[in-house]
């Protein structure tokens, strides 16, 4: 999966991590999550533990969005092949379909591409009746890929909204309030739309802890949020966004643009939601591998989160403990977590959350004996060509000048010279972030 995997498995240990990271990345891969959650047995769709009797609809709708989404259409022909009548995904990796419509948008900067995919999708489902089931694939990027501008709001609205609150290091859940009140898909309206119909989700999250309302802004799942919540998140990082946007939610706020639906609207009454698979899912199968190599894996959190330098510093403390007293695990070990780090970017560099950690780490090792890998499942790292970085305590020649470039968020120049960039392209899945140590006793 890393092109240049082998020029870094230099040690074992950095084999290891690379082993690790691989089987969480592939154990998340739609083709092997749909085989082991979705089936049809004599007309009848399994899905987890429920069950769906395909005779009660005239017609089968695929319609969704995100980084794998082109990945679960694929996969649904597979298991559904000539059960399916029509849909379309939008994304970032597309695949070819032969009867869901796949349309190419950008991530994580909507485009006018993916702008009149989703109106197109949004007919389709606008059309669906009560003798319709429509699946719907709901993915990591669906946000930036199911863009929607509601009212008179433009894409280029919606652009510098999705930019200046990333820069800002919001967190996804703030994003995404705001997203959903500027939408006409998001914060549960395509389930408004697609109903009278039967929905079922089928969920990839990338999002800490699986809040449905959060990934990909929660296009089929209710939305407590408000008007008066998105206006906050401006408030909190001081942002002043363009004029139309303060506009809409002003509007939004007395009445002039209805809410987002909620628990109680009659559309969810049809709606079942299934998360597939999720940061979980790529930790225990990373632990597996380690098991099987003799390392005692240790899950530490599939929900950790902050400014990604600084998770680095607990995570090489960690390690630090685990050398000097044997605990909370005792070498040779495996750590494994997930979660979402992010970037509060001040500077004006190259590089993204996995990658700072990973040189944050790098600077922080001393200790011989502990490799430490991290990536984006999604393959695609901040705004670069790379998944991550796999580092240990002597990959850096000049420490000055990679903590000067942590600084300035450009830290992807000083992880090439060093040879230590994670390369997979797109995954075709996407849950999460990844990360990886190896521990051993020297
Ligand atoms: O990546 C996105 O689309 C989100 O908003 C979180 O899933």
């Amino acid at each position: 999966m890393f092109a240049n995997r082998a020029a870094l498995a230099a040690t074992s240990e950095h084999k290891l991590v690379l082993d690790c990271l691989e089987a969480g990345i592939r154990a998340a891969h739609p083709q092997s999550v749909i085989e082991r959650t979705v089936s049809v047995v004599d007309n009848t769709l399994h899905v987890g533990e429920r069950e769906y009797d395909l005779d009660d609809y005239d017609r089968l709708l695929v319609l969704g969005g995100g980084n794998a989404a082109g990945h679960v259409a694929a996969a649904l022909e597979t298991c559904l092949s000539d059960r399916i009548d029509d849909g379309l995904v939008v994304t970032d990796d597309p695949v070819s379909l032969s009867r869901v419509s796949c349309v190419e948008g950008s991530h994580p900067i909507p485009d006018g591409s993916a702008v009149s995919g989703t109106a197109e999708l949004l007919e389709l489902a606008s059309d669906a009746t009560t003798d319709d089931l429509v699946l719907s694939i709901v993915t990591g990027g669906g946000s930036a890929l199911l863009p929607a501008p509601a009212g008179t709001l433009t894409l280029s609205d919606v652009q510098a909204v999705t930019e200046t609150l990333l820069r800002a290091g919001a967190t996804i859940g703030e994003i995404n309030t705001v997203r959903k009140h500027l939408s006409a898909i998001k914060g549960g309206r395509l389930a408004v739309a697609a109903s009278p119909a039967d929905v079922i989700g089928l969920v990839f999250s990338d999002v800490v802890g699986n809040d449905l309302g959060a990934v990909a802004s929660g296009p089929v799942s209710p939305d407590p949020t408000t008007y008066g919540d998105a206006q906050a998140v401006f408030d909190r990082y001081t942002i002043e966004p363009p004029e139309p946007v303060v506009r809409h939610l002003k509007d939004g706020c007395q009445g002039g643009h209805p809410e987002t639906p909620t628990e109680d609207h009659p559309a969810f009454a049809s709606v079942d939601v299934h998360v597939l698979a999720d940061n979980g899912t790529a930790l225990e199968s990373a632990a597996e591998v380690a098991h099987e190599h003799g390392y005692e894996p240790m899950i530490l959190s599939s929900h950790v989160r902050g400014e990604a330098s600084e998770i680095a510093k607990v995570h090489v403390g960690l390690a630090e403990e685990a050398l000097a007293a044997k605990r909370p695990v005792e070498p040779p070990a495996v750590v494994l977590s997930g979660g979402e780090a992010t970037v509060t970017v001040s500077g004006d560099g190259h590089g993204g959350p996995n990658q700072e950690f990973a040189l944050s780490a790098a600077l922080e090792l001393d200790a011989a004996g502990v490799v430490v890998g991290a990536v984006d499942t999604d393959g695609i790292d901040g705004n670069t060509d790379a998944a991550g970085a796999l580092v240990d305590a002597e990959l850096l020649d000049d420490q000055e000048s990679a903590q000067a470039g942590l600084a300035q968020n450009d830290v992807y120049p000083h992880l090439e010279a060093a040879e230590a960039l994670l390369r997979s392209g797109p995954t075709g899945t996407n849950v999460n972030d990844l990360r990886v140590m190896v521990i051993t006793s020297t």
